[in-house]
């Protein structure tokens, strides 16, 4: 266990009516880092948000905070505050009496109350805001009273779920600013659910991509997006060419009907794998000069980039963003770095993915 270790899930499994949404889920949380889960609706993120939060008791296994176990210990007792989805705010109470209540209910005195929403106003920058009433508020200025009124309690680890999902795109990517700005200045643990990849890749620290009750990979956002551990990860996060292969032997890897070199070594000779090549990865060159030759089907103005869809003779679909153009029915060549292949083998678990990347590393190959 590492020493910055807050909150810690030891093989945790949670059932509903025999059905298993949580899987023998282990992760640890270290002190002021800013976690997102990340996964497609109902893959039990909220589910691990609530086993936190103390809002229901875990069917096996064992949930640590500062290395004690709390399986047992309710809600209202535990250093851990939630922001949720619809922010919860009393409508009929002002942004004062919000922020207060809870406070209020621990019976604190009435000077110490003051001097803490006040505080805690100031940092979310709507001290001028006490007597507003919450109808009266935007849904970007609701946010942040939701997040004084879990500051306010002085907590260890504040959990939001899904906090920004009800706003419009622009307040919402400026609210990721603000969320990550506020996070580093408060210092303390956030606990972030999306099923946005692209929130997910901004604001964290650690993100862990889940699917179906089952942590798929856990890492910083680079890591995750640059070495992703399997055709789930790589479709989730970022946009991706995945394809079937067969490891040739060390450093060679066949995929749409030729050899390549890559980076990979230690995989089985004949050992079916998949491969992802980002479509940032992928540059536009004369067609005789390609590693791959396609036939450009399709092509999509981005802003920065164009969005282009080649095939290629075995009618693999292959995405391109480049700043080049393209014309849609000519032949053109694909060419590539053997670092931008990534070979991922079926049912390889983290610990084993991390070894064998950590691996090349050591060995001047991969990252
Ligand atoms: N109280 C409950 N009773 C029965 N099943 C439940 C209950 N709460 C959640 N589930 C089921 O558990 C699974 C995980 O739910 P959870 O809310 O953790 O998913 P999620 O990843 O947060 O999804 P979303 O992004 O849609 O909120 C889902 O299949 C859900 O239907």
């Amino acid at each position: 266990m590492n020493q910055n270790t807050i909150i810690r899930f030891d093989q945790v499994t949670h059932s509903f009516d025999n059905t298993t949404v949580l899987d023998k889920v282990s992760f640890e949380i270290e002190k002021g880092k800013f976690y997102t889960l990340l996964g497609p609706s109902g893959c039990g993120k909220t589910t691990i948000l609530r086993l936190i939060a103390g809002f229901m008791e875990p069917t096996d296994g064992k949930v640590y905070f500062n290395e004690e176990i709390i399986n047992h210990v309710p809600a209202h007792k535990r250093q851990v505050n939630t922001v949720f989805q619809d922010y919860a705010l009393f409508p009929h109470l002002n942004v004062y009496e919000n922020v207060a209540f809870g406070l209020k209910i621990k019976k604190k005195k009435r000077a110490e109350i003051d001097k803490k929403v006040k505080e805690a106003l100031a940092f979310v920058n709507l001290e001028d805001y006490e007597t507003r009433e919450i109808s009266e508020m935007s849904g970007g200025q609701r946010q942040r009273v939701a997040i004084a009124r879990a500051i306010v309690n002085e907590p260890e680890v504040i959990l939001l779920d899904e906090p920004l999902s009800a706003l419009d795109l622009k307040l919402r990517t400026e609210m990721q600013y603000e969320l990550k700005e506020l996070q580093q200045r408060l210092g303390i643990t956030f606990i972030f659910v999306t099923h946005d990849q692209e929130e997910a890749l901004a604001m964290s620290d650690e993100i862990f991509v889940m699917d179906k009750g089952v942590i798929q990979q856990s890492g910083t956002p680079m890591d995750i997006y640059d070495e992703p551990i399997n055709r789930f990860v790589a479709d989730f996060i970022g946009e991706s060419n995945i394809t079937s292969g067969v490891m040739v032997e060390d450093f060679k890897v066949a995929f749409a009907g030729k050899e390549f070199t890559c980076v990979d070594r230690d995989l089985k000779t004949d050992e079916p794998v998949e491969i992802v090549i980002r479509p940032e990865d992928l540059a536009i060159t004369e067609e005789e000069n390609g590693k791959l030759r396609v036939r450009v089907d399709s092509q999509l103005f981005r802003g920065v980039h164009y969005e282009i869809c080649c095939f290629d003779e075995y009618e693999n679909e292959w995405l391109v963003h480049s700043t080049k153009q393209a014309t849609v029915g000519e032949r053109i060549g694909l060419t590539f770095e053997p670092e931008a292949i990534h070979v991922m083998r079926f049912n390889e678990s983290e610990e084993d993915f991390d070894k064998r990347l950590e691996g090349y590393t050591e060995s001047g190959y991969g990252k």
